[in-house]
């Protein structure tokens, strides 16, 4: 099985087109303005209609009120709002219905009862997104390039759908993948060479390293 690969934090058309034609299956879109990444809606619908259709267009927020969001689905239409910030489980609902769109929620994990804020979400949630909690000071709740203890997954229910997010980049996603068996992965400042900057090398050397832990694990099921 492939594992589905969503690169985040895109902000110019060579990014966007090498990401999809390496094999992302995802593409994010950043609406924060402290972000290094942050997006006007309008630049991220251009660059969404270039690749519409062979990878999902997911829009980051971060408790964003309907106004923007109004904004943010009309100018990109996405196929899926990742909701980044501290938006209750009654906050999702009203987007999903307001919207009509499939909502992926970042939770972001530390120690082992973080995952105890799985529950109320279940059900309500399309998707999970576990990062890493932000170091202390960082202005973003997500983009730091921090990853959590990836064993605390064991502990995670099997049904759970989620990505894997948080300091993922081409040397370290192959302990990651092996450790939590996860199907699908995000990364943002991983395949970065300055904060914002998508490099298309450490793009091309992190799908690579997807693509050899599916190797891995698509010979290690074949042995049992
Ligand atoms: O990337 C950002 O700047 C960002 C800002 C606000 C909310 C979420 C953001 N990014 C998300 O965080 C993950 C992890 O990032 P990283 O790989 O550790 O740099 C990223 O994939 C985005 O989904």
């Amino acid at each position: 099985m492939k594992t589905d690969v969503k690169i985040c934090g895109l902000k110019t058309a060579e990014a966007v087109e090498r990401a999809v034609a390496l094999g992302a299956s995802h593409t994010g879109f950043i609406f924060f303005p402290k972000s290094p990444r942050n997006i006007e809606p309008d630049d991220a619908g251009r660059l969404a209609a270039r690749i519409r259709g062979r990878a999902k267009i997911v829009a980051v927020t971060v408790d964003a009120g309907n106004d923007d969001l109004d904004e943010i689905v009309s100018a990109l239409n996405p196929d899926i709002l990742q909701l980044h910030g501290s938006e209750s489980p009654e906050r999702v609902l009203t987007v999903k219905a307001v919207y009509g769109l499939p909502v992926m929620k970042a939770l972001s994990i530390r120690e082992a009862s973080d995952l105890d804020r799985i529950g109320p979400y279940v059900g309500i949630a399309d998707r999970f997104l576990f990062d890493a909690k932000p170091p202390a000071g960082s202005e973003l709740p997500g983009g730091n390039g921090v990853s959590f203890d990836w064993r605390l997954l064991d502990a995670l229910d099997g049904g759970v759908d989620y990505m894997l997010s948080g300091g993922l980049n081409a040397s370290n996603i192959g302990e990651a993948l092996a450790l939590t068996g996860a199907r699908a992965i995000d990364t943002s400042s991983g395949v970065e060479s300055a904060p914002g900057v998508k490099d298309l090398e450490l793009m091309e050397a992190f799908f690579d390293a997807v693509r050899r832990a599916d190797d891995e694990r698509a010979r290690a099921g074949s042995k049992t």
